[in-house]
């Protein structure tokens, strides 16, 4: 056992997890082009917590705010760039390429340069910049593209008034939905709008947006991870509770042919949600194993008697209270051998809390933070663009059982899938 209050003790173990998890990533970067989230949420914890002790506190603390990669990753999206990279793989002159996209040439090299050094673009000669492994993912073509841009342009704007936000009186202590930095930003800039009635606007560039951003966000998940560790073969119905337009539920329906499958959304999207399925699934609408049910999920109770209601994406929307109503409705359509699954990003600790169950948990290799520090850094992100946008959170285990007991559901497991967790719910016994 080593002795982690010897400082040297501490920086060497780092190092040897870095060791350890950067030959692992290598080796699974060679066979499917990219280290699995487990290495690289070793990888990058370790890296970050030996930088930091190691580096000048100036210098690492000014690293938070010396980050304007969103802003350059920004106009790379709005205007195209790496698509137009595209067409000349071996480069293309940064004069010619501000012409095509129609901005300034210095400008445009300098928006460039900065996401160059963190290994996306390439300029492969002085001012001639090509696509590489990580620009090739901001093509228009990829929902990483959309989402990211929707972060880069929307989400920023919420976050540049959070202080403001936390002092003025009426928005400072509500956990309200409309009382979000996004609503703070909204009422400076005289607009209206909640913002569900937005995202599943009828204005079709608003609505692809946020269903793309979806898309990208199970992308960057692994949530389709889910499709492999829950015991599936166990049951026979599923509701998607929130579907959306189905990106979980298509593909779930297609590996398990067994299953009957209902999607519930708002009216407006369930309207929507049938087009999907008829392009990429059709022979499961022909079976008639799908059915499609409108539900204002925080009134109504969805379709009664169930194996399984799975929600990803959904709690982590709401503030605690309409949290609460959702598990209300959900747990008067159970029966006895229903389960609730949420799926969300779910947030460990940065201590080891003594007599706090961890579950199935993963936890971090000491010296390192149990919750893998800058490992977890997506899912602190995630937290706080909740915060940002809706004035919710992604949640505890601890936060999701004590919503889950005022239904008397019990946390029964929980499924670590590395950037979300699976945690299942069922009726506690009396
Ligand atoms: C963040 S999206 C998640 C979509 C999907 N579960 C996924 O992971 O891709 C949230 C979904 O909740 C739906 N929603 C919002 N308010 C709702 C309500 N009151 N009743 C039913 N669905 C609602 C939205 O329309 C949207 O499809």
């Amino acid at each position: 056992m080593r002795d982690f209050n010897e400082p040297e003790a501490k920086l060497d173990a780092l190092l040897d997890t870095i060791n350890s998890s950067a030959r692992q990533a290598i080796a699974e970067y060679k066979k499917i082009g990219h280290g699995s989230p487990r290495a690289i949420r070793l990888l990058e914890g370790a890296y970050h917590q030996l930088s930091s002790i190691l580096a000048p506190p100036q210098h690492a603390v000014m690293n938070f705010v010396f980050n304007y990669n969103w802003a350059c990753t920004n106009v790379a999206l709005r205007a195209r760039i790496a698509d137009v990279l595209d067409e000349q793989p071996e480069g293309l002159s940064v004069d010619k390429l501000a012409e095509a996209v129609n901005l300034d040439e210095i400008k445009t090299a300098r928006v460039l340069r900065a996401p160059t050094l963190m290994g996306c673009f390439k300029e492969v000669e002085r001012d001639v910049f090509a696509n590489n492994r990580l620009s090739l993912i901001l093509k228009s073509e990829n929902n990483t593209a959309w989402f990211a841009r929707v972060l880069s342009r929307h989400v920023s704007k919420c976050a540049g008034v959070v202080y403001e936000s936390m002092i003025e009186e009426e928005f400072s202590r509500s956990h309200e939905i409309d009382k979000s930095p996004r609503d703070f930003v909204f009422r400076k800039e005289g607009l209206k709008g909640k913002a569900w009635k937005i995202l599943n606007s009828t204005d079709d560039e608003t609505r692809n947006e946020f269903h793309r951003g979806m898309f990208s966000l199970s992308e960057l998940h692994g949530a389709s991870a889910v499709l492999y560790h829950y015991p599936w073969d166990d049951v026979s119905s599923v509701v998607d509770i929130g579907c959306s337009v189905g990106s979980f539920p298509t593909p779930l329906a297609k590996m398990f042919p067994h299953l009957r499958i209902t999607n519930q959304d708002l009216p407006e999207v369930i309207v929507q949600a049938k087009t999907p399925w008829e392009e990429n699934a059709p022979e499961v609408l022909l079976d008639g194993r799908v059915e499609f049910i409108p539900i204002n999920f925080l009134e109504d109770v969805p379709a009664v008697g169930k194996d399984v209601y799975y929600l990803r994406n959904i709690i982590h929307n709401w503030p605690d209270v309409d949290a609460t109503k959702i598990f209300h409705n959900i747990r008067k359509a159970m029966g006895p051998n229903s389960r609730v699954l949420i799926h969300d990003c779910v947030m460990v600790q940065t201590f080891q809390e003594s007599g706090v169950a961890t579950d199935e948990l993963t936890i971090a290799p000491e010296p390192m933070l149990p919750n893998f520090g800058a490992g977890s850094h997506r899912t602190y992100q995630m937290d706080l663009i909740m915060w940002f946008t809706l004035n919710s959170k992604e949640r505890t285990l601890d936060e999701l059982k004590t919503i889950g007991a005022t239904v008397s559901l019990i946390l029964t497991q929980v499924y670590d899938l590395v950037e979300t967790m699976v945690v299942e719910f069922r009726i506690a016994e009396i």
